[in-house]
């Protein structure tokens, strides 16, 4: 078996994108602060990036969560693994993914959020791959829009490796 790894975004084409989400948060949170919320362990690389690129006040929390249950649901089911640190009542939320796939994981877990009363609640993710959805999720601010293809690489994993990859690439299983 012979893995390789195509490379489909290469490094400076996500970063340019990233600077362009940076300068799209900022205008829009124009004088306010945002509390930016990484959903570990995938979304490290982006919102590294990205909160470099962000000129307004930026705050950080991370949270761990897996999906589980089956697929009936609309929504799925989101186990909290960390959660949060810090409450997000009445703050400007921005939650940070990699990759939005099915979506179950972001429909659950942003009910979840919303529950907290946060005073914004966005979703900011590098990729969506909208061909493979099943829970309907409202995305704010998206990277890149990608085919159906298990992709690695800046941040996104294949049983835990190629996470440090600078770029995203498809993985060939050989
Ligand atoms: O839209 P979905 O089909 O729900 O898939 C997307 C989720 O899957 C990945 O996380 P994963 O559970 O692999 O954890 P990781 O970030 O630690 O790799 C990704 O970071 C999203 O959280
Ligand atoms: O394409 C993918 N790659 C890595 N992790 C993922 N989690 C959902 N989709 C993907």
């Amino acid at each position: 078996m012979s893995e390789s790894v195509r490379v489909m975004l290469p490094e400076e084409k996500v970063n340019q994108r990233i600077a362009e989400l940076g300068e799209e948060i900022s205008k829009e949170f124009a004088g306010e602060p945002v509390h930016l919320i990484c959903i570990l362990k995938g979304s490290v690389f982006f919102t590294c990036e990205l909160a470099k690129r962000i000129t307004v006040p930026v705050t950080m929390d991370f949270m761990t969560v897996s999906s589980y249950g089956s697929g009936t649901t609309s929504s799925g089911n989101v186990k909290i693994k960390k959660d949060l640190d810090e409450d997000i009542a009445g703050k400007n939320v921005v939650v940070i993914e990699d990759i939005i796939d099915t979506g179950r994981t972001l429909a659950c877990l942003l009910e979840i959020l919303k529950e907290r009363n946060p005073k914004k609640l966005k979703l900011c993710t590098l990729l969506d791959k909208p061909d493979r959805r099943i829970a309907d999720v409202s995305v704010d601010y998206t990277g890149f829009v990608i085919p159906d293809e298990f992709v690695v690489g800046y941040g996104l994993d294949y049983d835990q490796r190629y996470r440090n990859l600078p770029y995203v690439g498809v993985l060939d299983l050989g």
